[in-house]
């Protein structure tokens, strides 16, 4: 099975119309995935999630993180953050995707899903401080789970199953035109760390 790994065509556009998605597959080796996945879960300043969501506080059980190359201010579901510094660990993770891509990337956001039961809900990257129609890369390391995308104006639909140190770039016109989500399961039980690479503008 582990062979047909070889065979992803990373310029596919998983997308039928309006955007641009690659799925590059793994693009590290079992053991170099699962070294970044132990390190990012021990070196990153994991937190909890605020959101304010109709009104009310939310604190999510997923834990977040945000890293970047200023303390960009960050701004979503009404909550504001501050970028880190960037480890070690993240700034080989970005060179490798800047290579791998041609992109390049300013900032991550960091997402911590202890199990299946947590995910993330519907929505698109299109904050205004995001540089528009940016690419945003996205590495996955420790359990697999499905994404899917559906188009705002039809509901079509595409998924796909994100592997152990798998990449995955969302560009041009994604955000505008198609929603995203983690859905929750209850069939896995082990923890995923996802990184968002993105471009704030300054
Ligand atoms: O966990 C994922 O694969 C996606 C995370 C995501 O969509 C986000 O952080 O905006
Ligand atoms: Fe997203």
């Amino acid at each position: 099975m582990e062979l047909f790994d070889e065979l992803v065509d990373k310029t596919r556009n998983w997308l039928p119309k309006d955007g641009e998605v690659n799925y590059y597959g793994k693009i590290f080796s079992m053991e170099e995935a699962d070294h970044y996945f132990n390190t990012l879960l021990n070196t990153i300043a994991w937190r909890n999630d605020e959101a304010i969501i109709f009104g009310k506080k939310i604190i999510t059980k997923r834990k977040v993180a945000w890293y970047g190359d200023k303390p960009y201010e960050y701004t979503y579901s009404n909550t504001t953050k501050h970028a880190l510094n960037w480890t070690a660990a993240l700034l080989e993770l970005k060179a490798i995707i800047e290579k791998e891509t041609g992109e390049t990337f300013n900032s991550c956001l960091l997402n911590l899903y202890h199990s299946g039961e947590e995910g993330m809900a519907w929505h698109s990257d299109g904050e205004t401080d995001l540089k528009k129609d940016g690419a945003i890369g996205s590495l996955s390391f420790g359990a697999e789970r499905k994404f899917s995308f559906k188009h705002k104006q039809t509901n079509e639909k595409v998924e796909l199953v994100l592997k152990h140190g798998s990449l995955l770039v969302m560009k041009d016109i994604t955000q505008t035109h198609w929603l995203h989500r983690l859905p929750p399961t209850k069939r896995i039980t082990a923890p995923r760390v996802n990184l968002t690479f993105r471009t704030m503008v300054e």
